[in-house]
């Protein structure tokens, strides 16, 4: 094949089956198709489209649910009768039919110079979403046409550009390479934290905004329960799933539920700020490789729009087992558990696609990506290679626990184990939007835990007898913060999400109802055998109070409190 490319798509045979060049020998190119290869033969004809594996951005994005090539299902199914894909059917992303009502930018007039990224106007994509039409990057001149409010359909021309004579026209829709990240101003530093509503990661594991994130776990230790949970309940304006080489099943679950879950910030049909990509494990391999960039291009698209984004992968594994596979077949030389010498490079390539950013043109716009992927290690065993090399490039580290998770301990983080590199820089809007001490206490809490590990060890090997009451105490307040604050039942209406203000409000009860009690025993007035026996019914109203006490109810927390400083005001005085 004379004059192709690398990652250049082409069609193979009569059905026109999809392929991405994957290798080039002289004049041999090598073609990795993107379905099922059966019915192929020599001879067959190859035809190159001239352009790498690219995307359609524009509106009608969100709501849809996508294949890993950004075919969309739901018109792949009907064109193909059945629920089969049938090989070769092609589909444009963006609906054709649908006409959008467009509101051209009034700061905008014929004559003057845009550039990427200038803002052209914009339609409502869905309730939820003002979706910005933009100048595609690497596009700048005079502006000679600006359409006027209306309706019109992707295809329609909303603006023409000229430069050195060369006119071009600007549709509502552009086309992007998946490989290659999309240009930006500026990158900021991430300070903002991506609330979740999961405590033990908005508190103890904070992802900030443009943050990466890795959920490692065994088998069935909660990381799509986990990441279903941040999809649904973070505070990012577009989230985008993406379904990659799980069982069937799974997938199915995804696709059942989404499409049923509210957004909790308005109401709204979650769909309406969500785009699904689906690739399950019986689906081609290429196609699986290639959803990850497909996401994550959809994902920079809205950053540049001036939204935060969030962009779940579940799992990494399957993705790099894709990688695996389509190495193997190259007759590539394997490194580590067979894997490409290039996993590395390629997982360092992915996560370096997040971040908070200053997008291209005007008005000014600050956007972010931010990626969270699930990392399926075989056996548990975190010094596999997909969990060590993302490890590396990652700055939030979720550890699941296999023992927690069969204690029915959930979400199953280990707090020992994980860890977030953001914990200082979200601190500061913490500190102005939450309590000036969260920092402090954050620190406090975990130190607790920390020293809780240690008095275990020390139990494991002499026992309790020798164990100080400020030891018991350490044990004692560890369980309230374990089973009061860190346990959190996705499934359950109310704690499902925690809000910052409940975070904090639970986190500072439990450490005030600790510093009293550690008041009392370290003046030898108490044990911590009486102490227990003497507030045990509030000490369960404590930690039931995640699940029992509605979110515009907190002050129930302080009467608790109070209710314990009550009883115990005896050592006090005495
Ligand atoms: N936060 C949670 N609250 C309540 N139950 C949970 C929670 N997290 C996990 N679980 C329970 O654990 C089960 C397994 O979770 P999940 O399917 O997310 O695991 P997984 O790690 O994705 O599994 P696999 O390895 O099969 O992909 C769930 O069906 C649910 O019962």
């Amino acid at each position: 094949m004379k004059g192709v490319k690398m990652y250049e798509v082409v069609e193979v045979g009569s059905d026109g089956i999809i392929g991405e060049v994957t290798r080039i020998v002289g004049d041999d190119a090598y073609i990795q198709v993107y379905e099922s290869t059966s019915g192929i033969k020599p001879g067959d004809i190859v035809v190159s489209s001239g352009s790498p594996l690219s995307v359609e951005l524009g509106p009608g994005l969100l709501t849809q649910i996508y294949d890993g090539i950004q075919r969309p299902l739901e018109v792949i199914k009907e064109k193909s009768g059945s629920i089969f894909i049938r090989r070769g059917i092609k589909s444009p992303a963006l609906p054709r039919n649908k006409k959008w009502h467009f509101m051209p930018n009034k700061e905008l007039k014929t004559g003057d110079e845009v550039s990427s990224g200038t803002v052209l106007g914009s339609v409502k994509e869905t309730e939820l979403i003002e979706h910005r039409i933009l100048v595609p990057p690497n596009i700048s001149g005079k502006l000679t046409f600006l359409a006027k409010e209306d309706d019109y359909s992707v295809e329609d021309v909303i603006a023409k550009v000229t430069k050195e004579n060369e006119e071009r026209e600007l549709k509502l829709y552009h086309n992007w390479p998946v490989r290659i990240p999309r240009p930006f101003k500026e990158k900021l530093e991430p300070t903002e934290p991506l609330i979740t509503g999961l405590r033990i990661i908005d508190t103890f594991f904070p992802i900030a905004k443009g943050g990466t994130a890795a959920i490692p776990g065994g088998f069935g230790t909660g990381k799509t329960v986990t990441l279903h949970g941040i999809a649904q309940w973070s505070e990012a304006k577009v989230v985008i799933y993406i379904g990659c080489g799980e069982r069937g099943n799974e997938m199915t679950e995804v696709l059942e539920k989404f499409p049923h879950y509210k957004d909790p910030w308005t109401g709204r049909p979650l769909m309406e700020r969500t785009i699904l990509i689906a690739n399950t494990s019986n689906m081609p391999v290429a196609a699986r490789e290639a959803s990850i960039y497909v996401g994550v291009t959809l994902a920079e698209y809205y950053r540049d729009q001036g939204y935060d984004v969030l962009l779940v992968a579940d799992s990494t594994s399957r993705w790099a087992e894709a990688l695996r596979e389509i190495g193997g077949r190259l007759e590539e030389m394997p490194a580590e558990e067979g894997y490409p010498s290039y996993l590395a490079s390629r997982l360092a390539e992915f996560y370096e696609r997040a971040g908070r950013v200053i997008a291209l043109g005007d008005p000014k716009r600050i956007g972010s990506v931010t990626l969270g992927g699930a990392v399926s290690p075989p056996g548990g065993d975190f010094t596999e290679p997909v969990t060590s090399h993302t490890r590396r490039f990652v700055r939030v580290f979720w550890a699941l626990d296999t023992t927690l998770a069969y204690s029915r301990h959930y979400p199953a983080i280990n707090w020992l184990t994980s860890y977030s590199a953001y914990a200082e820089t979200v601190a500061e809007w913490w500190k102005k939007n939450v309590s000036p001490s969260w920092a402090e206490d954050r620190q406090k809490a975990l130190n607790i835990l920390y020293r809780e590990n240690e008095i275990k060890e020390i139990v494991r090997l002499v026992g309790t007898e020798g164990l100080s009451e400020s030891d018991k105490l350490i044990l004692f307040i560890a369980n309230v913060l374990k089973d009061g604050f860190l346990k959190q039942n996705a499934f359950d209406p109310i704690d499902a999400f925690s809000e910052p203000k409940r975070q904090y409000k639970m986190l500072k009860s439990i450490l005030e109802v600790y510093e009293k009690l550690n008041a009392i025993i370290s003046s030898g007035k108490a044990n911590m055998s009486e102490l227990e026996e003497l507030i045990k019914d509030d000490i369960s109203s404590l930690v039931r109070g995640r699940y029992s006490i509605p979110h515009n109810k907190l002050e129930m927390f302080d009467n608790i409190i109070r209710g314990i400083f009550e009883k115990v005001k005896k050592y006090e005085n005495s």
